[in-house]
């Protein structure tokens, strides 16, 4: 239909717009991945309504990002390392690429104390999210995973970028090598273990973000026994355990067993306010062997130390603090300040009679619009209400129908957007 001139005119100009390319073929796995990644997506979305409506007060229960100040006994640490790098007696250069010993054997002391956790277990870093993506490039391409459905985006995303996630299905909206296992009301947001196949990997938070729900120690033995049985490896997502207020187990290392199964990842963030501080950790038992016996642990010590040069001696200064008695308790004070203002949202969307999920054990409410696309949801309340909520199916096709609220605002935001969806959704 076309001349070759015209076509040879077209690329021609194409090539003049794009201006110079280099020869290098793009990583095929990141062309798969689908839209942006989902926080940065909420983040345009907001930019773009603060916009259009610049004197409208933008609510923002979106992100996951506390808010509540670090307490003083725990900044004062972090500052009183960052002095002592001004001095010859202070000054302190690389540190262990596996974290300060003195806050590895916090954190196997504290956290996991009475849990058979050794404090060269455990391996400092500069959050889960890296943690996630330094997991994926130990485990490599070949991986089956499953995750929960829905699920917090980062296990999927990496999985797709390192390329163990295979072709996605528009009809399904599912990776074709990622297992889904569905979370929802009707299965106590917990997986149906006996239809759910095999995969290397089985990537499980909890308590769960979107979902707010936290596993039962029951629940956790089933799937502790299920990754034993069919030789699997658990990644466990712990970033929200200092939430639980009930008898939920903290830890996947609460589980018999499960030292032979599991890796647990968790994070200072929602814990302690170190989003933007930055510093989580990662076990890895020494029980824990690949299918020649050799052990895990080894291998995750050798990304750590090729691909990660140790998380900052400040942030880890105030890790260390943040597991004082002093501070520790006052950051229960937070976490207790975030519970309160989950309650807020959770009796705002239960008043308008509709279901609430979550929000007990972790700072999250999951609130079900059935029949409702979650997009057009998170779009109505923030063009009407002008608050920023996150949709549903950004954390998997299972998420469609429901909103996920976080109760990381402040007090007046949290009562001002309570009125609002009130007077927007009655
Ligand atoms: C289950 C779970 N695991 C790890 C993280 C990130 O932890 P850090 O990298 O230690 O801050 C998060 C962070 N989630 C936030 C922030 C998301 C983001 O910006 O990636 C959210 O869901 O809104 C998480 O929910």
């Amino acid at each position: 239909l076309y001349s070759s001139r015209v076509i040879c005119s077209v690329a021609l100009e194409h090539k003049a717009r794009l201006g110079h390319c280099t020869k290098v073929p793009r990583n095929v796995n990141m062309e798969s991945l689908k839209n942006g990644y989902l926080f940065p997506e909420i983040s345009i979305r907001e930019a773009e309504h603060a916009e259009k409506y610049p004197h409208a007060k933008l609510i923002k229960l979106g992100i996951g990002d506390t808010t509540r100040p670090i307490p003083h006994i725990i900044t004062s640490a972090m500052a009183q390392k960052a002095l002592a790098l001004s001095t010859d007696a202070g000054y302190t250069g690389y540190g262990d690429e596996q974290g300060n010993k003195d806050l590895r054997e916090a954190i196997a002391n504290v956290v996991y104390k009475d849990k058979g956790v050794e404090w060269d277990e455990v391996f400092v870093s500069d959050g889960a999210q890296g943690d996630i993506s330094r997991l994926q490039m130990l485990l490599g391409s070949g991986m089956t995973i499953a995750v929960q459905d829905p699920t917090f985006p980062a296990y999927v995303d990496s999985s797709i970028i390192v390329g163990q996630a295979g072709k996605f299905q528009e009809e399904t909206g599912k990776f074709q090598n990622i297992v889904y296992m569905r979370c929802c009301p009707w299965n106590d947001f917990f997986p149906d273990l006996a239809t759910t196949p095999r995969t290397d990997v089985i990537f499980f938070c909890s308590p769960n973000n979107p979902t707010g729900t936290a596993a039962s120690r029951p629940q956790l033995e089933r799937l502790v026994e299920f990754a034993k049985a069919n030789g699997s490896i658990i990644v466990h997502d712990s970033a929200y355990a200092s939430y639980i207020s009930d008898d939920s187990p903290r830890s996947i290392f609460e589980i018999p067993g499960a030292k032979e199964v599991a890796i647990e990842i968790s994070s200072f963030s929602k814990f302690a306010g170190f989003t933007g501080v930055r510093l989580g950790w990662a076990v890895v038992p020494k029980e824990l062997k690949y299918s020649n016996g050799f052990p895990v642990r080894k291998d995750f010590n050798r990304i750590m130390c090729t691909c990660f040069n140790g998380a900052s001696s400040i942030s880890q200064a105030g890790g260390l603090a943040c597991l004082s008695a002093d501070g520790y308790q006052a950051l229960c004070r937070s976490i207790d300040y975030y519970h309160e203002n989950a309650d807020i949202i959770i009796d705002a969307f239960t008043s308008l009679g509709l279901k609430v999920y979550g929000g007990k054990n972790a700072p999250y409410a999951w609130v079900q619009f059935p029949g409702r696309s979650s997009w057009e949801v998170f779009n109505e309340i923030l063009e009407r209400a002008h608050v920023v909520t996150v949709p549903g199916a950004g954390f998997g096709p299972g998420g469609e129908g429901y909103i996920r609220v976080s109760a990381f605002g402040s007090r007046e935001c949290m009562l001002e957007a309570s009125r609002r969806l009130k007077s927007l959704l009655k």
